[in-house]
């Protein structure tokens, strides 16, 4: 008898795990609206990793924390959905978001104290983390001690009973990565969790990021303002400027074809790059606009070397450059691409 794949006859291709479409998101301020997301499309394909770049300001943490779930009080959003599972965050009852959070989502943070409690024993947190999980206690602290064991803390067994001050900040952010991990979430969310490491740790969590994600076979979330940490890690990235994607694709496109002028200023400007020992982003010229009040035009034309008329005009919409590629730039449809 012939055995059939099961997936060979499925034509149509799988949907993504996470689908932003259309999201705009204000933060109500004394001095007005602030409009911190516009019209942000995004997908997250399963078992792919997505970089977030974009200068300071730029809305990476914002669109980070509204997938979670995770915003502060005077925030709204005025438009969009995103799609988890083919289910709308913005449309679940309240309840059933949460259930979602360290289950299904997971996330992981620049500092790792925002989710360590410094009170409790590594080993109580861990045990508590999987309290979805329908297993023994007995069976939770050697899952713990397995995955401590596998991100690196040496001696997890002994060293569970400490709490959080006795780690350093590199074995913290372990902690926390097999935290987040151990789940074995659909999505991992990590907002800048290298920043504070030095450049050497830095490299060893994201490899061991890369290795984790493989393994368990989850989609990652990686917000980063660190250029090479995306290159190494990402398999697309989308580019954030004053709240808007302004273009997204494969991270060899990205990194080798940019389309969009603000990708290309950050690209030179990266200290990757300029080979500088440092690790903050020399600024491009001029400011991130302020994002209150409406826009005429391109967000990025007063900083663009190559802007003409229509771009103080018209805002622009989202051109395709290849399969994967597309960037919110006028000039694009001055060489004849089309719209997305
Ligand atoms: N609670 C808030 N109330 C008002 N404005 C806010 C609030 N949180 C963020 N913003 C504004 O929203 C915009 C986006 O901020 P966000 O923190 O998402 O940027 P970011 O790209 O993560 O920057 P960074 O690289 O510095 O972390 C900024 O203009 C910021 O000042
Ligand atoms: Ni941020």
């Amino acid at each position: 008898m012939r055995h059939e794949d099961p997936t060979s006859h499925s034509s149509a291709p799988s949907p993504p795990l996470l689908e932003i479409r259309g999201l705009d998101l204000d933060f109500g301020t004394p001095r007005g609206r602030v409009h911190a997301l516009r019209n942000i499309s995004l997908n997250v394909p399963a078992a792919q990793v997505v970089g977030i770049v974009g200068e300071s300001g730029s809305g990476k943490s914002t669109l980070a924390y509204t997938v979670m779930g995770l915003l502060p009080q005077n925030a709204v959003v005025t438009a969009g959905n995103i799609l988890f599972e083919g289910r709308d965050l913005l449309e679940m009852p309240s309840q059933t978001r949460r259930n979602l959070l360290g289950n299904r989502l997971s996330m992981i943070f620049q500092d790792p104290m925002t989710a360590l409690n410094p009170v409790r024993t590594i080993e109580g947190q861990m045990i508590d983390i999987q309290h979805h999980e329908k297993i023994s206690r007995s069976e939770k602290r050697s899952l713990a001690i397995q995955m401590l064991h596998r991100v690196g803390i040496p001696d997890p067994q002994s060293r569970m009973g400490g709490y959080p001050h006795h780690f350093s900040g590199g074995m913290r952010q372990r902690i926390c990565i097999a935290m987040a991990l151990l789940v074995k979430p659909a999505l991992l969310i990590a907002d800048e969790p290298t920043t504070a490491l030095d450049a050497t740790l830095e490299v060893q969590i994201i490899h061991l990021l890369k290795d984790l994600q493989k393994e368990i076979g989850c989609s990652v979330l990686f917000v980063s303002h660190h250029l090479g940490a995306v290159a190494e890690l990402c398999d697309r990235v989308a580019v954030m400027y004053a709240g808007e994607v302004v273009e997204q694709g494969g991270v060899r496109d990205i990194f080798h074809n940019p389309a969009h002028p603000y990708t290309r200023a950050l690209l030179e400007c990266d200290p990757g790059r300029i080979r500088q020992k440092t690790r903050t982003l020399p600024t491009i010229r001029g400011e991130v606009p302020n994002l209150l009040g409406s826009k005429e035009g391109c967000i990025f034309q007063p900083r663009c070397p190559q802007a003409f008329g229509r771009c103080t005009q018209d805002t622009p919409i989202e051109y395709r450059i290849g399969v994967e590629q597309a960037a919110r730039c006028h000039l694009l449809n001055e060489k004849g691409l089309v719209s997305r």
